[in-house]
């Protein structure tokens, strides 16, 4: 005859929602069996195992636990389970004052480990947070350093975001939400989705993660740019079972989840032709279990393998004990929940307890647990494929960051690029389309190619009357203020062409175009307007003329001179103030392949930039305002010792109208769109100038062409004629110097 050794063994069959650990108990069944099978073994005993439903549930695995207690039919020795923590956690704060030994095969909650709440307590998985090292392995793998989590309210869960947390933060990893929900993720999935969290670490039971999904797909947040890193524990298929309180399909929450990773303990030993402590291999058992549980009706569990060995880990301990207390004349059939001396050694027992079971090999650290190997899992397809293998050994010895790619696999991505962790900013430097500066440049060369023939032009054949009398000095001057203009397209589209152009080299440019165009604009319009102001003086028969006398060409140079000395003091005074520097604009991104393409835009920029233009605007708009009454007030004036002067007035009109489009629309584009701007500025600048000068000088080439050279007795000097209605008493002031 045999006495029973009975083993209460916790399971959690009818869940609702928690870990279902079902699936372990054929393993747990087979493994009793083939204990009791061995002659070697317990000799004169047999383990009789006592099943009980916690159903994931505290109240009950107290409920279990006192029937047990109260049964007087069947003491028991040791408790086996439960497996999920909800339920271990209770028993096994109570269990050790009936003296039992616990020992689990899947409850992972961390606070499990500590002896002083639960000293009798073993477990053959690893606790919980162990996942937490191979998922910052993971982070850190595909630098995503911005991450989220969100656990369900419970024990088990709470332990594990701590320690995550403390991790993350040693590791520089910057936690943008921690979110817990008990019931309803929604708020949870709002703030996720305001965070625009991408990377999103899961603490939960698969029922919750069920529902976290379901409120994803509700709230639109899923997508390729999003990774879930989950438990691996969960059921196979684990969006497949029905669950009346979620509202989604199985297809919708398994699109929300996409392409998740996940971790799990490497449970079903890799060394699988190798004999265990049952004289089977791992193989062999995997098949015996599959058997078992066909044959009971359960699901599929990947922690039958930790169930099996649970059992036998159990055995091998009793065993051991039987030697031990027989030294002390004592046997197991002297265990008591009041007493021990029983207790005492089989605890000791249970701790040295070393075996190659079906999981591998067993041997329990201080804790009285085990640190096992982790597999890097991810969906791929309509499957959990295992890409890689963790081993917190390596990690924990320096060799490597523990995380290791299996032969022939790999993480699979859309695109086949990893989502990062946050929404990719590309920034992309508007420049000008090359063509389009090659065109306004070659334009601009070409128009001072020609400011150059006319200069050349006006000096050669200076002795004409006709240019004689058109004042050439002031019309050289306006030939080189051209120049000045039409190099400005360069400067303007220079420093927007090259990829290469250094902010410094742009903040330069922008200085000396500033420059450059300020004076060349003075210089060209200011020949004009001092023509057009001697005609106007020489037509207008005023008190204050008379006064004045004649205006001579030194006479306008002069004020030439003035007004290119005020531009002068007026730049100096800003730049030395506030000197133009570059600004770099971000203009409205639009989404490409997954990334925010911003354009950036190079503006020459400084403090207060508005006013000191808008002044410098101004007094030049002023000049133009006078330019334009001269030039329309002597508009009938035709007299040959002026014989430019309508041309002169129909410039003024021109820039005048070009001024007055390009500055507003130039200052409304730049902004904006380079392109545009710098068409809009070289137009401008190669039309209004080239207009300018080729109105002035192709009726000198043609005057000349046509009348080579003006008899001395014709000249108008001397005749003192006008075609207008109108003689001028100022007329001698016309003579040219
Ligand atoms: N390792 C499965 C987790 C079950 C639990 O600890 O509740």
């Amino acid at each position: 005859a045999t006495v029973d050794l009975n083993v209460g063994a916790y399971f959690e069959f009818n869940t609702t929602s928690g870990w279902n650990s079902a699936g372990v108990w054929p393993a747990v069944h087979l493994a009793a069996e083939h204990v009791n099978q061995r002659s070697d073994l317990l000799p004169g005993y047999k383990l009789k195992l006592h099943r009980k439903d916690t159903r994931c549930s505290d109240a009950y695995a107290i409920k279990a636990l006192i029937e047990q207690l109260s049964d007087p039919l069947a003491s028991i020795v040791a408790l086996l389970g439960p497996g999920c923590s909800i339920a271990a956690e209770p028993v096994a704060s109570v269990a050790h004052f009936w003296n039992l030994i616990q020992v689990s095969y899947s409850a992972g909650s961390p606070r499990l480990s500590d002896k002083s709440r639960y000293p009798n307590f073993f477990r053959i998985n690893a606790d919980e947070t162990n996942f937490n090292v191979a998922i910052v392995a993971l982070l850190k793998r595909f630098n995503w350093s911005r991450v989220a989590v969100v656990k369900q309210d419970e024990g088990i869960f709470n332990d594990v975001n701590e320690d995550l947390q403390a991790m993350l933060k040693k590791e520089g990893i910057t936690l943008i939400a921690a979110n817990s929900f008990v019931d309803n993720p929604d708020n949870v999935i709002k703030d996720l989705k305001e965070k625009d969290a991408r990377i999103i670490i899961s603490l939960m039971y698969e029922d919750r993660c069920r529902k976290l999904m379901c409120s994803a797909y509700k709230n639109d947040f899923y997508g390729p740019h999003l990774v879930w890193l989950l438990r691996g524990w969960y059921t196979e298929q684990w969006w497949k079972k029905y669950d009346p309180d979620v509202n989604c399909a199985a297809d919708e929450i398994k699109q929300t989840a996409g392409d998740y990773l996940a971790t799990e303990e490497i449970i079903f030993s890799t060394n699988r032709n190798a004999k265990t402590v049952a004289d089977l291999t791992p193989n062999e058992l995997g098949h015996l279990y599959e058997a078992r549980r066909q044959n009971l009706s359960e699901q599929e569990n990947s922690y039958a393998p930790y169930g099996y060995d649970a059992i036998w880990c159990l055995a091998l301990a009793l065993n051991r004990s039987i030697a031990v207390l027989a030294k002390q004349n004592f046997s197991l059939t002297n265990f008591s929940y009041k007493s021990n001396e029983v207790l005492d050694v089989l605890y000791e027992s249970v701790y040295n307890t070393k075996f190659h079971g079906m999981s591998g090999y067993v041997q329990f650290n201080k804790n009285g647990e085990r640190k096992n190997k982790m597999w890097i899992e991810q969906m791929q397809g309509a499957k959990e494929v295992r890409v890689g293998i963790y081993d917190p050994l390596l990690r924990l010895n320096f060799v490597t960051d523990g995380l290791t790619i299996l032969p022939n696999k790999s993480f699979q991505w859309p695109g086949g690029k990893h989502p990062t962790d946050q929404l990719i900013k590309i920034y992309h430097r508007q420049r000008i389309n090359t063509t389009l500066f090659i065109v306004m440049v070659v334009l601009a060369f070409v128009g001072i190619l020609m400011a150059l023939s006319f200069l050349i032009f006006n000096i050669q054949n200076r002795a004409y009357s006709y240019i004689k009398m058109s004042s050439p000095n002031i019309n050289n001057i306006m030939v080189v203020g051209c120049i000045m203009c039409y190099s400005c397209v360069f400067l303007f589209g220079a420093g927007i062409l090259l990829e290469s152009t250094q902010v410094d080299t742009y903040s330069t440019i922008c200085k000396v175009r500033l420059w450059v165009m300020t004076v060349g604009f003075t210089v060209a319009y200011g020949a004009m307007f001092v023509k057009t102001w001697r005609v106007y003086r020489i037509f207008t028969n005023t008190q204050m003329t008379r006064e004045l006398g004649a205006l001579r060409d030194r006479h306008l140079v002069g004020i030439l001179v003035v007004l290119v000395v005020v531009d002068l003091v007026y730049l100096a005074v800003w730049q030395s103030m506030f000197p133009l520097t570059t600004d770099i604009k971000e203009l409205p991104g639009y989404m490409e392949e997954g990334a925010i393409v911003i354009p950036v835009l190079w503006v020459c920029d400084c403090e207060h930039l508005t006013t000191w233009l808008g002044c410098l605007h101004a007094y030049k708009g002023l000049l133009l305002v006078i330019g334009l009454f001269l030039a329309w007030e002597t508009r009938n004036v035709s007299f040959p010792a002026l014989n430019d002067s309508k041309q002169i007035g129909i410039s003024v009109y021109n820039v005048v109208l070009c001024a007055s489009i390009a500055a507003p629309l130039e200052l409304a584009l730049s902004q904006q769109n380079v392109n545009v701007s710098f068409a809009l500025t070289g137009a401008v600048i190669n039309i209004c100038t080239s207009f300018s000068l080729g109105l002035l000088f192709f009726t000198k080439i043609h005057a000349i062409k046509v009348e080579p050279f003006t008899p001395h007795s014709q000249d108008p000097y001397r005749a003192s004629t006008t075609s207008s209605s109108r003689a001028h008493p100022n007329c001698p002031a016309c003579k040219c110097e």
